[in-house]
C-alpha cells in the first residue's frame, strides 16, 4: 500500500508538473502503458475512495464543530450571569438573555450592535475601555465596579469580569464581559448599615448572646460602659467583664428566656466595683433560627438607677410621711384638709376620717390672738413658708405646744396648690427648757433667782430707774455663823434653814423686788424705789424676820443676819460695783457685832482699797525682811515662873509704818499668803528656841500660831516635823496655837492630825478660846493641853460684866478635862488676882512683860531666874500674890 502510494504521489506530482508545463494532452502521455493506466485509474479510484473519506470526515468534523458552536451558545444563553461578547471598542456582538433582562431589554437582539459602553453610567465607560485594551487571554484582574442604567432608568451596581477571547475565533479581538448585579448587596448593606447605626446610637444596650452565653451582637452603649472593644466582647462571656455574681444572675435570666421561648422584663444589678449598685431595666427575648430552633437571647436593657433611686426616695418619703414621728398636713388651696399621717393622728388625737375637709384651724387652742394667725399667713404669703411655735388643742382639750413649719406649694401660675404642715409635739422639748432655764438661772435650794438671773434683774433694774429717774438699793444678806449651823445640826438642816430664810425673807419684800441667793448663805436683794427710811424699815424686818428662831424637825435652829446696803445712783451706776460696795457694808456689819445692817459709804471703800494695799505689799515683805519676831513671856501664876513665850508676828513696812496683825492676818489667810508666812514664822521660832536652848534656856516652849488655812495644809505636819528636825529643837519645847476654827471645821479629822503633832512632842493649845462656837463634844477628846482665854474676856474683869462668869467657865472647863489655861491680855493686878483665883494655870500681858525682841529674852530670862528648871504644869496652881513687870515698850 505504501509502496503504491508512493507511486501514486510520485505520478501525482508529474502530472502536475506537465499541467503547470502545459504538456497534458500532448502526448507525452500516451507514451504511459497501458499497465500505467490501469494503474492509474486504480489510483484515481483509491484517490476518489480516498477523497470520499476525507469528505466523510469533514462532514463529521463540521458537524461536531457546530455541535460544539451549539453547546457553547446554549451555554451563553443559559447562563445564570448576564454575559456580553464585545468587540474592542465595546460593540455588543452577542448578549444573552440573563444580561437582556437584568438591563431591562425584551431580547437579545436589541441589545447586539449597541455599545455597552452607553449603558454605563458616571463616566464608568471609560474605565471598562482602559481594561478592555489592557486584558490578554491570560490575564486575570479584579472585577470593576461600575453603575449601569438599565432601559427603564433603573441604575444597577454591577460587578463587572472582563476576559478576552482566543483570537482564532475571531480575526478581531472579542472580549467576554460578565456582569454580576450587585444591586441586591448593596441594599443589604444599607439596610445592615442603618440597623447598626440604630444600635449603635442607642443609649440603650442592645446584645445578642448565644445559648452558651457567648456575645453575638454588644453596641456602642454597651462598648462604652465595659470599656471594651468589639473584639474584647464578641465571643466572649459575660463574667469576664461583669461581678461574677451579676453574671451569673444575667445568664440565668437568659437561660430562662431561652427555655421559656418568650420575652420576659428583668430588673438586673450590676455592681462596679468600688461604686454604687446600679439598676437596669432588661427587656429580654429569645432569637429563633430559621428552623424554629432557639439560635440565643437578645436584650435590650436600660439604666433606670435614676428613676430607682427617685422611686426609692419617693418610696422614703411616703414612709416618712406615713410612719414619721413628726405630724403631717396636707390641705388643698381652700386650706381643708385633705391628708394627715399618723403622727398626725397619734399628736392631736384625730383621726384622718375626722378631720377630712375640715380647716387645720378646729386645733386652734385660743391662746393665740388673731394678729398671731394673720401674721403667720402673711409670711407663708409672702415667702411661701412660715415655722414657729404654736399652741394648738388636741381633741382631748388639753392644749399643748408644737413646732409648726407650714409650706406653700404652687402650680404652673405661681397660685398655691396645697399647703403642708409639719409639726413635732414639744411638749417634752419645754419642759426641758424649762428645766435647763430653772437650772441655769434658777438656785436648785432655794428656787430663786441665780447669780446670772440677778445680773438680768439688775440690768432691768438699772434701764428702769434710767427711764424714770428712779433709784433702787442692792441688799446684801449673810447670814451670821451660818457654818456653825451646818456643824451642829447637819447640812441637810442647814439646807433647810437657808429654804426657811428665803421664805421669810420673800415674806418681807414686794413681787416687783428680787431676791436671790447668791452662794452658800448669801442672799441679794434689788428693792425698787424706796427712800431712806423706807429701806431701814425693809431691813430692820428682815433682820427680826431672819433672826426669829425655826424649827426644822426637831431642832430648833437660830440665825441672825448681816445686811449691807448700797444705793443706786448715789452710790455706783453699774450694778457689780453696787453688789461690791453692798457686799462691803455687810462685811462691815458683821465687824460691827453681826446682826444689824449698814450702808455703804465711802470710808468702806477706802479700807477695801487699803486691803488690796496689804495685799500687794505683803508680797514682798518677808523678802524685803519687814516681818519680825517678838517674843512675849507666858508666867506660870502659881510660881512667877516664865514657862513659855509667845512669838507675835510685827510688821513694819519700808517706809517705818507698822500694819497691825489684826490688819493683815485676814487679808493673808483670805489671799493664802499666810501659808508664807506661817511657815516664816514656824522655821524663826524654832531657830530662835534652839538658839537659846543652845545657849542653856532649857525650860520654857515657844508657842507659834497657827491659822487654819496652814493647818489644814497637807504639809502642815511634816513641816513641823522636819522645821524641828532641821534645827534639832525637840518637840517638847514647841507650842502650837489653833484657833477654835481649826478644831471646827472637820473635828474628827482635826483630832487626828493634832494626835499626830502630840506624836512629835509638841504641845497644843486653841487660842481665843470663847470666841467661836467649838464643838464642846469634840474638846474633849482632842489632846490639847491648854486653853488660852481670849483678852477680850480678861479686859472686862472687875467691871461687872458676864465676861467674869466666861473667865470662870472656861478655867472650870479646861480643870474639868485636866488641861491648863493662859489668860491673855493680863494687865492689872486686878486681872491677875481675879485669874489666879479662880485657878487660871498662866497668863501673859503688860503686868508680867511686853513682847520682847529675841536677842532681850534671854537677859529676861537671866533676871526672873527661870534658866533653873521648872516645867509648864497644867494642874491647878496656887494663886501668885504679886509680880513686879518690867514693860519692855
Ligand atoms: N447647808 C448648807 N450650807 C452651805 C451651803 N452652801 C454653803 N454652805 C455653808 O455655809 C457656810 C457659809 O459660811 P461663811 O459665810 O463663810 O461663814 P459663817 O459661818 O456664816 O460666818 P460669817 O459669815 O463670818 O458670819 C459654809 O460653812 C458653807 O459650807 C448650802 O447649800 N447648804
Amino acid at each position: 500500500m505504501s509502496e503504491g502510494r508512493s507511486r501514486i504521489d510520485t505520478l501525482r506530482l508529474r502530472a502536475e508538473m506537465a499541467l503547470s508545463r502545459g504538456e497534458a494532452g500532448t502526448g507525452r502521455l500516451d507514451a504511459a502503458t497501458a499497465a500505467d493506466l490501469s494503474e492509474l485509474l486504480h489510483e484515481l479510484r483509491v484517490y476518489q475512495a480516498e477523497l470520499n473519506i476525507q469528505n466523510q470526515e469533514l462532514i463529521a468534523s463540521r458537524q461536531a464543530e457546530e455541535s460544539v458552536r451549539r453547546r457553547y451558545q446554549l451555554l451563553f444563553s443559559a447562563l445564570p450571569l448576564s454575559a456580553f461578547v464585545v468587540d474592542d471598542r465595546g460593540i455588543i456582538e452577542e448578549a444573552n438573555d440573563t444580561a437582556a433582562r437584568l438591563f431591562g431589554f425584551r431580547s437579545t437582539r436589541t441589545l447586539r450592535q449597541h455599545s455597552l459602553l452607553r449603558l454605563i453610567l458616571d463616566g464608568g465607560g471609560v474605565n471598562l475601555m482602559q481594561r478592555l485594551r489592557g486584558v490578554g487571554a491570560d490575564t486575570e484582574e479584579g472585577p470593576l465596579y461600575l453603575l449601569f442604567r438599565a432601559h427603564d432608568g433603573a441604575t444597577l451596581h454591577v460587578e463587572v469580569y472582563l476576559c478576552a477571547l482566543p483570537s482564532d475565533y475571531h480575526l478581531d479581538s472579542r472580549f467576554l464581559v460578565l456582569c454580576l448585579d450587585r444591586s441586591a448587596d448593596d441594599e443589604l448593606s444599607r439596610t445592615r448599615n442603618i440597623f447598626k447605626t440604630l444600635l449603635d446610637n442607642s443609649d440603650s444596650w442592645i446584645y445578642a448572646f448565644d445559648p452558651q452565653g457567648r456575645c453575638l451582637l454588644a453596641n456602642q452603649a454597651l462598648l462604652r460602659f465595659l470599656r471594651r472593644s468589639d473584639a474584647e466582647v464578641i465571643g466572649h462571656r459575660r463574667d469576664e467583664w461583669l461581678p461574677a455574681e451579676d453574671a451569673d444572675q444575667h445568664a440565668q435570666n437568659d437561660a430562662l428566656v431561652m427555655s421559656n421561648r418568650k420575652a420576659i422584663l428583668y430588673e438586673e444589678k450590676v455592681h462596679e466595683p468600688g461604686l454604687e449598685v446600679r439598676y437596669y431595666l432588661s427587656n429580654k427575648f429569645p432569637l429563633v433560627g430559621d428552623a424554629g430552633e432557639i439560635i440565643g437571647v437578645g436584650g435590650i436593657t436600660n439604666d433606670i438607677t435614676e428613676s430607682r433611686q427617685k422611686d426609692i426616695r419617693l418610696e422614703l418619703a411616703a414612709q416618712v410621711y406615713r410612719s414619721g414621728r413628726e405630724g403631717i398636713v396636707i390641705t388643698d388651696a381652700e386650706q381643708r384638709i385633705i391628708s394627715v399621717n399618723n403622727a398626725f393622728s397619734q399628736i392631736t388625737g384625730y383621726e384622718e376620717e375626722s378631720v377630712l375637709g375640715e380647716k387645720p384651724s378646729i386645733l386652734a387652742s385660743g391662746r393665740h390672738p388673731e394678729s398671731f394667725y394673720a401674721g403667720m399667713w402673711r409670711a407663708i404669703n409672702a415667702s411661701g413658708r412660715w415655722a414657729g411655735e404654736i399652741w394648738n388643742r388636741r381633741k382631748s382639750g388639753e392644749v399643748y405646744p408644737e413646732w409648726l413649719s407650714i409650706s406653700r406649694v404652687s402650680g404652673a401660675n405661681d397660685e398655691p396648690t396645697h399647703y403642708i404642715g409639719v409639726f413635732s409635739d414639744i411638749t417634752h422639748r419645754k419642759m426641758a427648757e424649762e428645766e435647763i432655764e430653772r437650772l441655769a438661772f434658777y438656785d436648785s435650794l432655794t428656787g430663786t433667782p441665780n447669780r446670772y438671773l440677778l445680773h438680768d434683774r439688775a440690768a432691768q433694774a438699772i434701764r428702769a430707774a434710767e427711764r424714770r429717774g428712779k433709784s433702787f438699793a442692792v441688799v446684801f444678806i449673810d447670814l451670821d455663823r451660818f457654818k456653825a449651823v451646818n456643824d451642829v445640826f447637819g447640812h441637810a438642816i442647814g439646807d433647810e434653814v437657808l429654804r426657811e430664810v428665803t421664805k421669810r425673807i420673800q415674806q418681807r419684800i414686794r413681787d416687783s423686788d428680787t431676791v436671790c441667793r447668791l452662794s452658800g448663805d448669801e442672799f441679794v436683794l434689788l428693792l425698787d424705789d424706796l427712800n431712806h427710811a423706807q429701806i431701814d424699815c425693809r431691813a430692820a424686818a428682815l433682820v427680826e424676820a431672819i433672826g426669829e428662831p425655826m424649827t426644822i424637825g426637831t431642832s430648833e435652829v437660830s440665825v441672825s443676819a448681816s445686811i449691807g446696803i448700797a444705793l443706786y445712783p448715789h452710790d455706783a451706776t453699774a450694778f457689780d460695783e453696787l453688789l461690791k460696795q453692798a457686799d462691803m457694808a455687810m462685811y462691815q456689819a458683821k465687824s460691827g457685832g453681826r446682826n444689824g445692817w449698814r450702808y455703804f459709804n465711802d470710808e468702806m471703800a477706802r479700807s477695801a482699797s487699803e486691803r488690796l494695799v496689804i495685799e500687794f505689799d505683803l508680797r514682798r515683805a518677808i523678802v524685803n525682811e519687814e516681818m519680825t519676831l517678838r517674843y512675849q513671856p507666858q508666867m506660870e501664876l502659881a510660881s512667877g515662873r516664865i514657862t513659855g513665850v509667845e512669838a507675835l508676828l510685827r510688821w513694819q513696812r519700808e517706809d517705818g509704818s507698822h500694819v497691825p496683825p489684826d490688819r493683815f492676818i485676814p487679808i493673808a489667810e483670805e489671799s493664802g499668803q499666810i501659808i508664807e508666812l506661817g511657815r516664816w514664822v514656824l522655821e524663826q521660832a524654832v531657830a530662835a528656841r534652839k538658839q537659846w536652848l543652845d545657849e542653856g534656856h532649857k525650860h520654857f516652849v515657844v508657842a507659834v500660831n497657827v491659822s487654819f488655812v496652814q493647818f489644814w495644809r497637807d504639809d502642815f505636819v511634816d513641816e513641823v516635823r522636819t522645821t524641828l528636825a532641821r534645827h534639832g529643837l525637840p518637840g517638847e519645847l514647841l507650842e502650837i496655837e489653833l484657833t477654835e476654827r481649826v478644831a471646827m471645821g472637820e473635828p474628827e479629822l482635826a483630832v487626828r492630825m493634832m494626835r499626830t503633832l502630840k506624836g512629835l512632842g509638841v504641845r497644843l493649845s486653841i487660842d481665843d478660846f470663847g470666841t467661836g462656837y467649838s464643838s464642846l463634844s469634840y474638846l474633849n477628846t482632842m489632846p490639847i493641853d491648854a486653853l488660852k482665854i481670849d483678852r477680850a474676856f480678861i479686859r472686862n474683869i472687875g467691871l461687872e460684866s458676864s465676861d467674869e462668869a466666861i473667865c470662870r467657865t472656861i478655867i472650870q472647863l479646861a480643870g474639868t478635862i485636866g488641861i491648863g489655861t493662859i489668860a491673855e491680855g493680863v494687865e492689872t493686878p486686878h486681872h491677875l488676882a481675879f485669874l489666879a483665883q479662880n485657878g487660871c494655870t498662866a497668863g501673859q500681858g503688860y503686868l508680867f512683860a511686853h513682847p520682847l525682841f529675841g536677842c532681850d529674852l534671854p537677859a529676861e530670862l537671866m533676871r526672873r531666874g527661870v534658866t533653873a528648871p521648872g516645867h509648864r504644869s497644867h494642874g491647878r496652881q496656887a494663886p501668885v500674890a504679886s509680880h513686879s513687870v518690867q514693860a519692855e515698850e
